[in-house]
């Protein structure tokens, strides 16, 4: 779907059923959405500037709590395929990322794996992922897990600065590329399989949730850079 037909929507309270369930949360969670994708922070990290130290400190933090998201929603899905796909991403994700990036990216820069103080943000963040993880409600699940990984599929593929450091360089391409795209391609799928079977309050309960995770994105970004 083009930008412009999504637009028409912006207003809507309703879903339109030619627009898919995800690009209709999206459009309700503005202005913030677009905020985060064309955050100062996040442009910092594409020109290579950005001071990434307490930033990955507090983010390693939130990533710990979004694998255990990740195994809630193997555990939730309603297909065999939704819970091997999640789970393949959890295997890649834990060994990948979580072992890889940022262990060699903290020491890079003298971070703390676990550091002394979480960030208010980061306590919202988590919690909201704990409260999301505890319902053991899918759909909920999926708008918590489909906000964090589009919004940074949407920043990281802007095609700005040209970034050289190992810590920048890699944080970009962990969240850009065709299979980054397929996965959140997924999330959206799945958002859009379930959205139109859910009632009034079902799809707007998801869409509390997909506007709470957008603004605390925001928000996380806005005390990476101070
Ligand atoms: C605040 C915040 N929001 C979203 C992401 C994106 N993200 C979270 S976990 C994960 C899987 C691979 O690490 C990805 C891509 C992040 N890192 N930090």
């Amino acid at each position: 779907m083009s930008e412009r037909s999504e637009r028409i929507d912006e207003h809507n309270e309703e879903p339109e059923s030619r627009a898919p369930f995800s690009a209709w949360l999206r459009s309700q969670s503005e202005p913030d959405w677009t905020a985060v994708v064309t955050h100062p922070f996040a442009a910092a990290i594409h020109s290579g500037t950005a001071d990434m130290r307490r930033y990955l400190e507090q983010d390693f933090q939130f990533v710990d709590a979004f694998t255990a998201l990740l195994g809630a929603a193997v555990a939730a899905a309603d297909t065999f395929e939704a819970r091997v796909a999640v789970g393949r991403f959890l295997g890649q994700t834990v060994a990948d990322t979580e072992r890889g990036y940022f262990h060699r990216a903290l020491a890079e820069l003298g971070g703390e794996l676990t550091p002394p103080t979480l960030e208010p943000v980061t306590i919202e963040f988590r919690a909201l992922m704990d409260d999301v993880r505890r319902s053991q409600d899918y759909p909920l699940i999926l708008a918590v897990l489909c906000v964090a990984e589009w919004t940074y599929l949407g920043w990281a593929s802007r095609t700005v600065g040209s970034a050289e450091g190992f810590v920048h360089r890699e944080w970009i391409d962990l969240h850009s590329g065709p299979e980054f795209e397929a996965w959140v391609g997924f999330l959206r799928g799945e958002l859009d399989r379930l959205g139109p079977g859910l009632d009034e309050n079902g799809r707007a309960r998801v869409l509390d949730v997909f506007r709470r995770a957008t603004t605390l994105e925001r928000r996380f970004f806005d005390m990476a850079l101070g």
